[in-house]
């Protein structure tokens, strides 16, 4: 059975550094929601105060509609992995799997027929009487997330589980967590900093930078739509150009740049002479030698750099404004030799407008 977690209004303080500020927020039941963000944007905090290791100095946390004030973390209906996995490596893959089960009393025969289900469960079935220090790094992880799931939480807390892992291992894993989530529809609150992770296992992301929720959505709105400038700069690679406002209506904003008169979606209402900064991603950057689309940027190319699927090209404006291309290779590439000029165009609904 799964929970919704639902943040009224959490704020909380170490002396008087604010590490999270007024977060509030309904995780849904059942949901695969990710906080996103750098380092020490208070990430770890959040999920500590939804576990219960500690205490918000603002605000009430509700798991499936109860107050968790004064309830300890073995007392909520949570269970959380950690970074490093602490798992007994000398202990079977099965004790292991069924130790929280043991703590609660659970006598010998359930725990055995528990563990045998959780092990079909992440793929590594007829495996519990391996030892723990003779499994790979992925089955390591996959054994802590069974633990964690054999005292049936209703939300699992995931501290950047897969970070010390390898690319690859990485990749692939993202996959099987985001099946495991969907096979067992427990509530899984996963926080990291890689935004490929995010993007690729969440229902929702909330992205956070120093302490505040700058924007919670679905990843392709996070990506396509984002609310803040740092959401745009920190989610996937993004193109900055900023300008005056020279008017704004419709939820459009025409904004003065060094490049030109430049036109693109302003999700909120900015006013005319204020600063504002224009982002448009790589990939809605193209050739346009015939002036074709909305916007229309006079550029020299200062780099090229073959990727396979595409074609990465470093270009500036007169003033030096640094702005990046990425080419899909679908097509006869064109060679764009450094210093060569490059006429680009983007459309104006590719390109968003925030306030700084
Ligand atoms: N026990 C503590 N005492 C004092 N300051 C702390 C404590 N725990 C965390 N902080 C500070 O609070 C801020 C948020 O820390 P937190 O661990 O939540 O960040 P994070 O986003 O999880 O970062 P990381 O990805 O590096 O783990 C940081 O600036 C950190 O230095």
């Amino acid at each position: 059975m799964s929970q919704n977690v639902e943040l009224d209004h959490v704020s909380h303080r170490f002396d008087d550094f604010v590490a999270v500020r007024d977060v509030a927020l309904d995780i849904r039941a059942g949901e695969f929601f990710s906080f996103l963000g750098p380092s020490g944007c208070g990430k770890t905090t959040l999920l500590r105060l939804i576990a219960g290791f500690i205490e918000p100095a603002a605000g009430r946390i509700r798991i499936g509609g109860r107050d968790m004030h004064g309830i300890g973390p073995n007392r909520r209906p949570t269970a959380m992995i950690f970074q490093n996995l602490a798992l007994f490596p000398l202990m079977s893959v099965a004790d292991n799997i069924a130790f929280g089960l043991e703590v609660r009393g659970v006598d010998r025969t359930t725990r055995r027929r528990r563990a045998e289900a959780l092990l079909e469960l992440i793929a590594l079935p007829g495996q519990g009487d391996k030892r723990v220090a003779e499994l790979s790094g992925g089955q390591r992880q996959r054994v802590a997330i069974a633990r964690a799931l054999a005292v049936e939480p209703a939300v699992l807390l995931l501290d950047e589980p897969l970070s010390a892992l390898d690319l690859k291992l990485r990749q692939h894993l993202r996959a099987e967590l985001r099946a495991l989530q969907r096979r067992t529809g427990v509530t899984f609150v996963y926080i990291t900093h890689d935004q490929g992770e995010a993007l690729a296992m969440s229902d929702r992301v909330g992205v956070m930078n120093a302490g505040v929720l700058q924007q919670v959505a679905a990843p392709e709105v996070v990506y396509a739509d984002p609310a803040t400038p740092f959401v745009a700069s920190f989610v996937g690679e993004n193109n900055r150009i900023d300008g005056t406002v020279r008017h704004c209506a419709d939820g459009r904003a025409l904004l003065d740049t060094a490049l030109g008169p430049l036109v693109g979606r302003c999700p909120a209402a900015l006013a005319a002479g204020s600063r504002a900064a224009l982002f448009v991603r790589p990939e809605r950057l193209r050739p346009d030698p015939a002036g074709a689309c909305d916007n229309r940027l006079e550029l020299r190319v200062r780099t090229r750099s073959f990727e396979g699927a595409s074609v990465q090209v470093g270009a500036a404006g007169a003033d030096g404004t640094p702005l990046t291309l990425a080419l899909g290779n679908l097509g006869e590439l064109p060679a764009l030799a450094a210093d060569s000029a490059l006429a680009v165009g983007f459309a104006a609904a590719d390109a968003t407008v925030l306030a700084p």
